[in-house]
């Protein structure tokens, strides 16, 4: 059942009417020489805590922009983004790297594993990095609910692509972050290893409450979300519930014939 159920090891799930970010008048412009690009024009809303949204639209729509700004990996032109109760705008970069560290999760489409570190150590990085302590019971649950018990000793060019996106995955929600944040986390995958990954994403948000926001260009993958935004010329054009893979399909198709 999608939205109740126990928090990461068994604390409640959160309040889905507070949000966990609300974003307020957000823009976004790049300087290309002479030329100013606008990724994102005033952009408002709200992501509510234990929830699964996608974010899909045309490329240059401005999906990267936006889930950079909402984790603090990029600086908005004007506009705020408060995450987990912090204004990002008043923070230092130090500041925001921290928070980024503590309370977020991050799982790329390159994967972004630390190549010299066993798979154990990947999971488990945030502890090396920050003093984080961690729940191991927890970090055990996870890495058994990923099929990951017998590969903690490999390196992760021993694994296969959907091997290594389970372990970002682990490491992704191990330190019980406010958001995962993931960015084409199936695009380097086959359909059913991409599957799984879904799958996974999905049961932390129903099981654990996790609150995931994703970008995907894949149809078949946010209609895993309870909730999708439909991105056009770095505006919201459509805030969907629960679409079908063909709603999602039929949309994006007017979008792309509208450019
Ligand atoms: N660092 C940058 N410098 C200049 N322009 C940029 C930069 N980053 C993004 N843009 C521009 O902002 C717009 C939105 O880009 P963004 O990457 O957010 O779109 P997207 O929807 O994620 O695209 P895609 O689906 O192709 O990844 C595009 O026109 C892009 O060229």
């Amino acid at each position: 059942m999608r939205g109740d159920g126990n928090g990461p090891g068994g604390t409640r799930a959160p309040d889905e009417a507070t949000p966990v970010i609300s974003v307020r008048q957000l823009s976004r412009a790049y300087q290309q020489g002479t030329t100013t690009v606008t990724a994102l024009a005033d952009v408002s809303t709200d992501f509510a805590a234990g929830r699964f949204t996608a974010i899909m639209g045309p490329s240059g729509s401005g999906k990267s922009t936006l889930l950079h700004c909402l984790a603090g990996l990029d600086r908005p032109t004007a506009g705020e983004v408060v995450l987990a109760g912090t204004a990002l705008s008043r923070l230092s970069e130090t500041a925001r790297t921290r928070l980024r560290r503590d309370r977020l999760g991050f799982v790329f489409q390159a994967f972004n594993l630390v190549p010299i570190l066993t798979v154990e150590e990947n999971i488990t990085l945030v502890e090396r990095l920050g003093g984080h302590r961690l729940d191991h019971a927890w970090r055990d649950r996870l890495v058994a609910l990923l099929g990951l018990a017998d590969r903690l000793r490999h390196l992760p060019a021993q694994l296969s692509g959907g091997e290594q996106q389970r372990v970002a995955v682990a490491r992704a929600l191990v330190h019980r972050p406010a958001v995962v944040f993931a960015d084409e986390p199936t695009g380097s995958l086959d359909s059913r290893t991409g599957g799984a990954v879904l799958r996974f994403l999905r049961q932390a948000v129903d099981e654990f409450g996790q609150t995931v926001v994703m970008v995907t260009h894949d149809p078949a993958a946010a209609a895993q979300a309870d909730r999708v935004l439909l991105l056009r010329d770095g505006s919201i054009v459509a805030d969907l519930a629960t679409p079908t893979t063909d709603v999602l399909l039929s949309r994006l198709a007017a979008l792309e014939a509208a450019a």
